[in-house]
């Protein structure tokens, strides 16, 4: 069998592995964090659109956080744009770096709306039609920080379709949702390698769809994590697991 998909023999990273393979590609493969956050954003935009068109799903609000999963975020809020959405993005927690600031700037330049405060539920209920979870990645480590509970909130209260970037935020990397009010998104997008949450166990009892994206993983990478995963279609930025 050498189809990955239909087989069921994908494998899935632990955090430990998904934060050393990163590591490899910075130190090891000389990749910038730029360049894979924009080949990462534009995967999410990407599956966001296949799921949710724009010509239904007309205005997105995207969650960002501080790391790189809310840069990602910011990366895929401006791709979004060019693919018709009108697009806001929320960003409470904001890093000082110039990575961040330059994403911010340019969503700005391409039409973005920056929400400076966090609407009401009933409120993004009503202004949007589906919503990006890009605020933890893979680094999060439980409990949610009182700070970002509001933005984590607004994700599991608003009934919206959720697109979750990389890992549902809140879950445990590897053991998936800890309780019952736990994140529960319509659409996962795993970036490189799917992690340990996004077993089709823990995802079909949501009836969550998955999309892995992120195409830049070198071969010595599939080697060195004996990482089995599905065969992107053509040129293609997603595959759907
Ligand atoms: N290797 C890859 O495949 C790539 C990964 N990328 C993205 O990078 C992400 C990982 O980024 P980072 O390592 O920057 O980390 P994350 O974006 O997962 O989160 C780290 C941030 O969240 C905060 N945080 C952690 N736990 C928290 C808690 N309990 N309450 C409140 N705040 C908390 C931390 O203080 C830190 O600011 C991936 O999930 C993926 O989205 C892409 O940008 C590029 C390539
Ligand atoms: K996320």
């Amino acid at each position: 069998c050498n189809n990955a998909t239909k087989c069921g023999n994908i494998n899935y990273l632990s955090q430990e592995n998904a934060a050393a393979l990163d590591q490899d590609l910075f130190t090891e493969y000389k990749f910038s964090v730029d360049q894979l956050m924009e080949l990462a954003g534009l995967s999410v935009a990407t599956a966001v659109a296949k799921v949710y068109p724009s010509s239904t799903y007309k205005s997105a609000l995207v969650v960002c956080g501080p790391g790189n999963n809310g840069g990602d975020g910011l990366v895929a809020a401006r791709h979004m744009t060019l693919f018709g959405y009108k697009v806001a993005i929320y960003y409470p927690k904001r890093t000082p770096k110039p990575l961040y600031e330059n994403l911010l700037l340019q969503c700005e330049k391409f039409g973005v709306t920056v929400l400076q405060s966090l609407p009401p539920t009933d409120e993004v209920k009503n202004e949007y039609k589906v919503l990006v979870d890009a605020l933890f990645g893979f680094s999060f480590k439980p409990p949610v920080r009182e700070t970002l509970k509001p933005a984590l909130d607004v994700l599991i209260d608003s009934g919206l379709p959720v697109c979750s970037v990389d890992i549902p935020s809140g879950w445990d990397v590897e053991k998936g949702p800890q309780s019952e009010n736990s994140l529960q998104p319509n659409l996962l997008i795993s970036l490189s390698a799917p992690k340990l949450c996004a077993k089709p166990e823990i995802l079909s009892k949501l009836n969550c769809k998955h999309y892995l994206g992120g195409r830049f993983l070198p071969p010595g990478i599939i080697e060195k994590y004996n990482l089995t995963l599905p065969p992107y279609p053509g040129q293609d930025q997603v595959v759907e697991i």
